[in-house]
């Protein structure tokens, strides 16, 4: 929709393998670059996009014959001027089997559910986004939970936001809080949108990733009296699964079974064994392996030429230029199967978010449109939709156990020595069960906040790192909440 904006007449053809198009809705501005919106799922035959050239096919894409310009697909070929893949990532599962799942598209989380109905204890691995959200949905289950850090959460949270927010959770149980704002939300999402599969047709390839909120529109709590905290949740801190067997009647899962001084004999029956490095062996209905995305760059690298150079980042994603474009010319990437490492901004990183490939996609049909005017009368005529401005400071909002979580620059002080207290400062204020702020300074100048709860703090936060104020002479009082902080700067 971005490039036929700017080029009206160009003909546009989106390959997929999923009959369903997300669509974002009802953006907000929360800030400069903080926005919040909806996605919505729509069949491609009910869209109906802001230009006649745009054309969808869905099929599998195979590969791209880079020398002729043509995507091959089971459908045929598609020849192109340009190309830009946009094809997500996969999750990174870690183990193949029936009894061993990732989440990512609406199929999986329908077969969650329907696995959820029968399950009295399962397993999950990883310790990121999904498995916070997972922990934080499901009830009504035994649930063991593997992660290898000595906190919950640590793809987003450093210990004490963590802390806070394990702690905040607990007190919600505590609380017994039946009027959860969260559950009103959900039940009307459900009644709006209902469920449409977003899966792909065909079997090897996933849909596209479920994104924000995914869990508003599903209900794993199978026993509706069970209160808002999983009771029955075990965490096993610093751990990793080091043996998995399925309970397959093989010699090598007999052999590990009666190994264990399983105390009866239905400890025997569980569908799926792992045993992490603590010693401590879990049999369970099944797993869920949380644990990461891989890139599916694989269309761009099947069948090519040794002199058909792919630059490729250490997790295989495709590696792109200022302009978007990977290393064969004419041929963009953007979203998750991209690496941007042309980004020079101190305080933005690259996180496969919706967020992210949501801008990504914008400036990259931007950056086509450049490309395909350059040197014609028509290149100083393109309009401008989108800027590099967008890259410069990594901004995230989301939602964790309830709680609105708002993530401005190094927050967490990536990449940074934060030990070395002459040059950062961290200065953080909390009050349990409904706010954390965190804030890093570099020296004197905000590099990064965490805000969880409603502090109404962003958009000042998001303009002191913008603007590298110098903070130097107020110290703590920065999170004084007596001090309206805007005050300051007016
Ligand atoms: C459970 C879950 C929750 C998430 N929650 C959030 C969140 O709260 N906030 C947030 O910002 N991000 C979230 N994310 C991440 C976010 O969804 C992704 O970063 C985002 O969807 C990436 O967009 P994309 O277009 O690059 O890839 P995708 O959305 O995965 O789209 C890729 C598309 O390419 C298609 N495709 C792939 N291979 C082929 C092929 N060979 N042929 C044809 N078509 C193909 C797929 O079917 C799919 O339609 C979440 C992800 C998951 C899995
Ligand atoms: N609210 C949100 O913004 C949100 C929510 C869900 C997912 N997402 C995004 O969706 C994608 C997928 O989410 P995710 O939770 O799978 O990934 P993630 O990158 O958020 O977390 C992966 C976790 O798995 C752990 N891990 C990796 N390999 C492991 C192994 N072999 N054994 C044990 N642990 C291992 C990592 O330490 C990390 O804790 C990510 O890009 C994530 O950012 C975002």
């Amino acid at each position: 929709e971005s490039y036929s904006y700017l080029k009206p007449n160009d003909k546009v053809t989106i390959l997929s393998c999923s009959p369903i198009l997300k669509t974002v809705c009802n953006v907000q501005k929360i800030s400069k670059v903080l926005e919040s919106f909806d996605v919505f799922e729509s069949k491609f035959t009910d869209v109906e996009f802001n230009s006649p050239n745009i054309n969808v096919v869905v099929c599998d894409v195979d590969s791209v014959d880079v020398e002729n310009k043509i995507v091959k697909t089971d459908k045929g070929g598609f020849s192109f001027d340009y190309l830009s893949i946009c094809s997500g990532a996969k999750p990174n599962v870690i183990k193949s089997s029936n009894n061993f799942i990732g989440i990512r598209d609406t199929d999986s989380i329908l077969d969650l559910k329907d696995r959820l109905e029968n399950s009295k204890r399962i397993l999950i691995v990883g310790n990121g986004g999904i498995a916070l959200e997972l922990v934080h949905e499901i009830k009504g289950c035994e649930i063991v939970w593997s992660i290898k850090d000595k906190h919950i959460g640590n793809a987003f949270f450093d210990k004490d936001a963590s802390n806070f927010l394990f702690k905040s959770k607990q007190e919600q149980k505590e609380k017994q809080d039946s009027n959860d704002n969260d559950s009103e939300i959900m039940i009307k999402e459900n009644n709006n949108t209902g469920t449409i599969s977003n899966s792909s047709v065909y079997k090897n390839e996933s849909g596209s990733a479920l994104g924000p909120q995914w869990y508003s529109k599903y209900n794993f709590n199978q026993n509706q009296m069970v209160d808002s905290v999983n009771a029955n949740l075990n965490i096993e801190y610093e751990t990793i699964v080091t043996e998995i067997y399925d309970n397959d009647d093989s010699k090598e899962s007999n052999n590990f079974i009666n190994q264990q001084n399983f105390k009866n004999e239905s400890e025997k029956k569980w569908p799926i064994y792992a045993k992490l490095n603590n010693g401590n062996v879990y049999g369970c209905d099944f797993i869920i392996s949380a644990t990461g995305v891989i890139p599916n760059s694989n269309v761009l690298l099947k069948n090519r030429k040794p002199s058909e150079h792919v630059a490729l980042s250490k997790e295989n994603a495709l590696v792109v230029s200022e302009q978007m474009e990977t290393s064969i010319k004419d041929i963009y990437a953007a979203g998750d199967v991209c690496s941007v490492e042309w980004n020079d901004s101190k305080v933005w990183f690259q996180m496969r978010l919706w967020s992210q490939a949501r801008i990504m996609g914008r400036y990259a049909a931007q950056c086509i449109a450049k490309q395909s005017v350059k040197g014609t009368k028509d290149e100083d005529n393109l309009e401008e939709i989108c800027t590099s401005f967008e890259f410069e400071l990594f901004a995230h909002a989301t939602k964790f156990f309830g709680f609105k979580v708002i993530m401005l620059g190094l927050y967490n002080g990536q990449g940074l020595d934060l030990s070395n207290q002459e040059q950062y400062q961290i200065y953080t204020r909390e009050i349990l069960g409904e706010q954390y702020v965190k804030v890093i300074l570099e020296n004197g100048k905000l590099i990064g906040s965490l805000l969880i709860g409603n502090t109404d703090l962003e958009e000042t936060f998001e303009n002191l790192i913008l603007n590298h104020i110098d903070l130097s002479r107020y110290g703590p009082e920065i999170l004084n909440p007596e001090i309206d902080i805007e005050d300051y700067f007016d």
